[in-house]
């Protein structure tokens, strides 16, 4: 599976806590993220990521980009809701990509953990049937 790694600043630490924990299921997977976040993640883990731009210079629509086209198969995003971010309109774009598609989103820690939980478990075996399909 190809899962992105997304975390506004004061959730970083959540993120590199969260790969740190989940290092050997994330392992058997490609992994992308924006910049900051995959860079972290990277040096935390020894992980390869590769990175897009960083999120306010374009990272969130670039890993959006690859929503809409059905290349990813779950997003852990996590924001933070108390801070105003200066690209708010891509991240929610990037949120109304995954209704679209289907692609199962987390938006912070607790739901992150059940996802990677039910992904190790084999529950993501659906997305391979429908892994670049797009709209249908
Ligand atoms: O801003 C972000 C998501 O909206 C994250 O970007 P960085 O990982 O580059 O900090």
């Amino acid at each position: 599976m190809r899962i992105a790694l997304i975390a506004h600043d004061k959730k970083k630490n959540d993120m590199i806590t969260f790969a740190i924990a989940y290092q050997n299921i994330l392992a058997e997977h490609e992994l992308v993220g924006t910049g900051t976040t995959g860079t972290k993640v990277m040096e935390a883990t020894g992980l390869h990521v590769t990175l897009f731009n960083s999120g306010p210079l374009g990272g969130d629509q670039q890993i959006g980009a690859l929503v809409a086209e059905n290349k990813l198969d779950l997003i852990l995003f996590f924001r933070d809701p108390l801070t105003a971010q200066p690209h708010e309109p891509d991240v929610i774009a990037l949120v109304r990509l995954c209704d679209l598609q289907q692609v199962p989103l987390a938006t912070n820690l607790g739901t992150a953990e059940i996802l990677i939980k039910g992904l190790e478990r084999g529950d993501f075996a659906w997305r391979d049937a429908r892994k670049d399909k797009v709209n249908e």
